[in-house]
């Protein structure tokens, strides 16, 4: 592991670090802010995934949120999106809503892609371990946010693992990648034909099959240009009102999809973290 960069910020540190990542057989780099709390013990800790074309560094530019992550002692780490380097494969054309930059945090199965995009298992596997290891948080309380493909890499895993994260909320998120065209494009590439395998990377599939009940919060921005034919919400909004799934979802009048509008609710989001990470801490 070796330290990039490492910047004061509200009194903590904006770390910058790259290693070597087993699971997609490249180097990564992640970026970590550490709340000045983590001087004097572990902090609990939020995931944030980021969206299509975003390395670890957008979110920690252009969100805002270690003002918020300082004031209620959380850390955030802030992974790539995607494998990096010259050996991964990327899309043919170039095109900037698959492979590098858009590895739709899934497992894929298929060649030439199954050799590196294993993001599921590192974001959810790997990097907590890592983390654990080498940092002062507590990845036994953690939640887990992001933003459009990093709103669906974030619901789908806590969706799937809801032992390991306390809440989960997304911006703008992908909701039924089986049904949108960003989606059907990744998930066909990833993994093949077979649509039925898909269903374990769609958040509303993943509800409509029983998911268990988590504390979720989205918010949706009503000017956003991808939300009629990519995002989707109305899906959500549907499946959570057929199943009895309770989610706080709330349409945003006027904002679009990109970082004004995250930096607007960021700290309403790392609030509703923190507030079921406390209650994580008094159920114990
Ligand atoms: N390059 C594209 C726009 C791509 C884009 O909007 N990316 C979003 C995520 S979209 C869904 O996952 C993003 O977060 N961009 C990074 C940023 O810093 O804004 C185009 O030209 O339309």
């Amino acid at each position: 592991m070796e330290t990039i960069a490492n910047n004061r910020c509200f009194e903590g540190e904006q770390l910058r670090l790259a290693h070597r990542a087993e699971s997609l057989g490249c180097d990564m780099h992640f970026s970590l802010y550490l709340p000045p709390g983590a001087r004097a013990g572990n902090v609990p800790l939020l995931y944030w995934l980021s969206g299509l074309t975003c390395t670890d560094e957008n979110f920690v530019q252009k969100a805002g949120a270690q003002r918020y992550a300082a004031e209620h002692g959380v850390a955030i780490v802030a992974p790539d999106t995607s494998p990096r380097g010259d050996e991964v494969a990327d899309d043919p054309e170039g095109a900037w809503d698959f492979g590098l930059g858009a590895g739709f945090y899934v497992n894929a199965t298929e060649a030439p892609w199954s050799r590196h995009y294993r993001m599921y298992d590192y974001i959810s596997e790997e990097l907590p371990a890592l983390l654990a290891r080498h940092f002062p948080v507590d990845t036994e309380r953690a939640s887990i946010f992001g933003h459009s493909m990093g709103g669906h890499g974030a619901l789908v895993i806590a969706l799937r693992n809801p032992a390991h994260y306390q809440s989960v909320s997304a911006f703008a998120p992908i909701v039924a990648p089986t049904r949108c065209p960003w989606g059907e494009k990744a998930l066909g590439h990833y993994l093949g034909p077979d649509r039925e395998a898909w269903k374990n990377y769609d958040t509303c599939e993943l509800i409509r099959a029983g998911a268990l009940q988590l504390p979720m919060l989205v918010d949706q921005g009503e000017a956003d240009n991808f939300l009629e034919e990519q995002l989707k919400t109305e899906l959500l909004e549907a499946t959570c009102a057929d199943t009895g799934y309770e989610a706080t979802i709330r349409r945003q009048p006027g904002y679009d999809h990109s970082y004004f509008f995250i930096s607007s609710f960021i700290g309403s989001h790392i609030a509703f973290h923190a507030r079921e990470l406390e209650k994580s801490v008094s159920d114990d």
